[in-house]
């Protein structure tokens, strides 16, 4: 459904700068038709009073609480209501919402809470912040800030103008290596491309070494060729059954046997896959899955299924060094 609203959810951690970026884009004129869900931990509702600055956006707070955490039906009832109230204006649908998570929100279990809107067709992405200064120490001592970049289709690096980013890419690369890397000093021009990433965009798999989160697992699976479909769906099954809350993400492609030309994208966020997505097989949809793990070893997940017909293999190093971090 290329036609179907996207839902962004603007994850990052606490200041890392998801209002500034979420300001810069509503400036542009590509962000027309774009409605703006706040979600605040705390009481005052800071950021959407700075979004809502000079401007009649279609906007709605979310003042329960971490949404991540309250679990209300809250969200739903919000965007069914953005898109109630969009639909009595007789203006055209909105082409975009963006949820604005409060800093200390987990992905996963905000796009679990968005299951009853199905069948809206919703074109589900994460975008997160990451704070290039802060990022080595968010990652030594907040689990949130593995799991908000665990989640992330696109990983959009701020505070170029006080950092160079590359110690926090590699950190964020160890984390999950196959999101979208937005590196862009000039704010409209990060802002847009963070906003804007091409649909159904397969990222290649990262080169050289990696470092990993101390309690971030970063494992790679991929199949034998007797594997039938089923092994591999299985293997999956059991893997989100066996992992539960430990399983962060899981994304990459899978090729069915019985169908030579054919690659179907796998995302999954915790333990909620998104329907496959069939794409043409080839070079930039090798079969392998990233599985991104908190607190399980590579070993744990051999001996999940013995004898299941695949081969995991550790895609980072062993430990994360913090750069500057004891
Ligand atoms: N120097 C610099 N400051 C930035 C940049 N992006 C954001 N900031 C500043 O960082 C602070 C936090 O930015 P916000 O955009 O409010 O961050 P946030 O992620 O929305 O913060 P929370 O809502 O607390 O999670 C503000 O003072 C911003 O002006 C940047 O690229 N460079």
């Amino acid at each position: 459904m290329e036609d179907a609203a996207e839902f962004i959810l603007l994850a990052g951690f606490l200041g890392s700068g998801k209002t500034t970026l979420l300001v810069d884009w509503l400036r542009l004129p590509e962000a027309a038709d774009t409605a703006v869900i706040v979600n605040e931990a705390g009481q005052i509702d800071v950021d959407g009073a700075v979004i809502a600055t000079g401007g009649t956006l279609p906007m709605a707070l979310l003042s329960n609480g971490c949404v991540c955490c309250s679990l209300t039906n809250d969200l739903v009832f919000t965007v069914e209501a953005l898109l109630r109230q969009r639909m009595e204006t007789g203006k055209p649908p909105f082409r975009r919402i963006v949820l604005e998570c409060s800093g200390l929100s987990r992905p996963g279990p905000i796009l679990r809470s968005l299951g009853p809107l199905a069948p809206l067709g919703l074109r589900v992405r994460v975008v997160a912040t990451c704070d290039a200064a802060q990022a080595a120490e968010r990652a030594a001592h907040f689990e949130e800030f593995a799991a908000q970049l665990a989640a992330a289709d696109t990983v959009v690096f701020t505070k170029l103008d006080q950092t160079s980013p590359e110690a926090a890419q590699a950190l964020a690369a160890s984390i999950n290596p196959l999101a979208r890397a937005v590196v862009e000093p000039d704010r409209a021009a990060r802002a847009l491309a963070a906003f804007t990433a091409p649909p159904g965009r397969a990222s290649s798999l990262p080169e050289g070494e990696a470092g990993a989160h101390p309690r971030v697992s970063v494992l790679l699976a991929r199949f034998t060729p007797e594997a039938s479909w089923e092994d591999r769906l299985d293997w999956l099954e059991n893997l989100a059954a066996f992992a539960g809350e430990r399983l962060l993400r899981v994304k990459g492609f899978l090729h069915p046997p019985e169908q030579p030309g054919l690659a179907v994208l796998v995302q999954g966020v915790g333990t909620l896959f998104s329907p496959m997505v069939p794409m043409p097989r080839g070079e930039r949809t090798p079969e392998a899955l990233v599985v991104i793990l908190r607190d399980l070893e590579l070993e744990a997940v051999r001996q999940m299924m013995p004898e299941a017909p695949a081969w995991i293999s550790r895609l980072s190093g062993n430990r994360l060094h913090c750069a500057g971090v004891g």
